[in-house]
């Protein structure tokens, strides 16, 4: 399989002090990696730093490869058209994706307007309003069309995020990254929305970088998992392997801490 992304020894630095530490991994094209540590460990500047959106007031060395391009080096004008058609994000809060002055399905429209302008096409209104609906029910939205018409504000957190993700599929990228999306979600609507994802992300043939603290949910979408600490990376392997038999002190105190939640759920009265 082709690799999308080659991270090889990325460090990231403020002035004062590293954040995160020669870390190199690679994703190959269609495969779903997650990147599991404890907050602060570099998980989010890692993904920032392959979107070409860290700080200027940070350091970064080392080499990032999407999709054939280099990224860190890269100047804006060459990185705005690889954010859309090679890579999108979805973040933990939909809002940071969604203008709270425009509705719903014009955003979403939007997206599938650049994207088909980039494809050298021009589609007229309603080819995009059929497209935007497509998409919305894509997301599994209830009355996509209401929700077209409704602005972020009168839809729940959870549709928000639905239709965050609608946005990031419109601009069919061959990776999507994925920073704790369903972290602000209660406990029914993270897991419809992490079937969605998978879902999404298989048929779609995407590779995707799931970022999360939180182990069985990186275990419910990857099929590979890498482990960061303190902005190095400690360990990566198979989900299976890594949570079956953790090498890392580390992560096997993540793997005892689900078991041990797992296991209070099942005595739970
Ligand atoms: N803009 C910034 N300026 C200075 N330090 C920063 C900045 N953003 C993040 N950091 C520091 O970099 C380190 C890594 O942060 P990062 O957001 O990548 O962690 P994370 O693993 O994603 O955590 P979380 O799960 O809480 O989002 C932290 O120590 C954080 O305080």
């Amino acid at each position: 399989m082709s690799t999308l992304l080659s991270v090889e020894d990325l460090q990231i630095r403020t002035a004062a002090r590293p954040l995160v530490s020669g870390i190199s991994f690679s994703i190959a094209a269609g495969e779903r990696v997650g990147l599991i540590g404890e907050s602060g460990s570099g998980k989010s500047l890692t993904a920032l730093a392959v979107l070409g959106l860290l700080p200027d007031t940070m350091r970064v060395t080392g080499s990032i490869t999407l999709d054939g391009h280099p990224v860190i080096g890269a100047r804006d004008r060459d990185l705005v058209p690889l954010r859309g058609r090679s890579v999108a994000a979805v973040f933990q809060e939909p809002m940071t994706a969604l203008d709270p002055l425009m509705r719903i399905g014009d955003q979403v429209a939007e997206v599938v307007r650049r994207r088909a302008l980039r494809d050298g096409t021009k589609p007229g209104r309603a080819e995009i309003a059929s497209r935007v609906l497509a998409l919305l029910e894509r997301v599994a939205l209830p009355e996509p069309a209401r929700i077209a018409r409704a602005f972020p504000h009168e839809i729940s957190g959870g549709q928000r995020q639905r239709g965050a993700i609608a946005m990031a599929l419109a601009c069919r990228p061959k990776l999507l990254i994925a920073d704790e999306p369903t972290t602000a979600l209660d406990v029914t609507t993270q897991a419809e929305i992490l079937k969605l994802l998978e879902t999404v992300v298989r048929d779609e043939g995407m590779g995707l970088l799931f970022i999360s603290h939180d182990l069985p949910v990186v275990a419910t979408v990857a099929e590979r998992a890498l482990v960061m600490r303190h902005g190095a990376l400690i360990e990566e392997g198979p989900v299976g392997t890594l949570f079956g038999r953790p090498s890392h002190p580390y992560t096997e105190g993540l793997v005892a801490a689900a078991r041990a939640f797992d296991a209070a759920l099942e005595f739970a009265p």
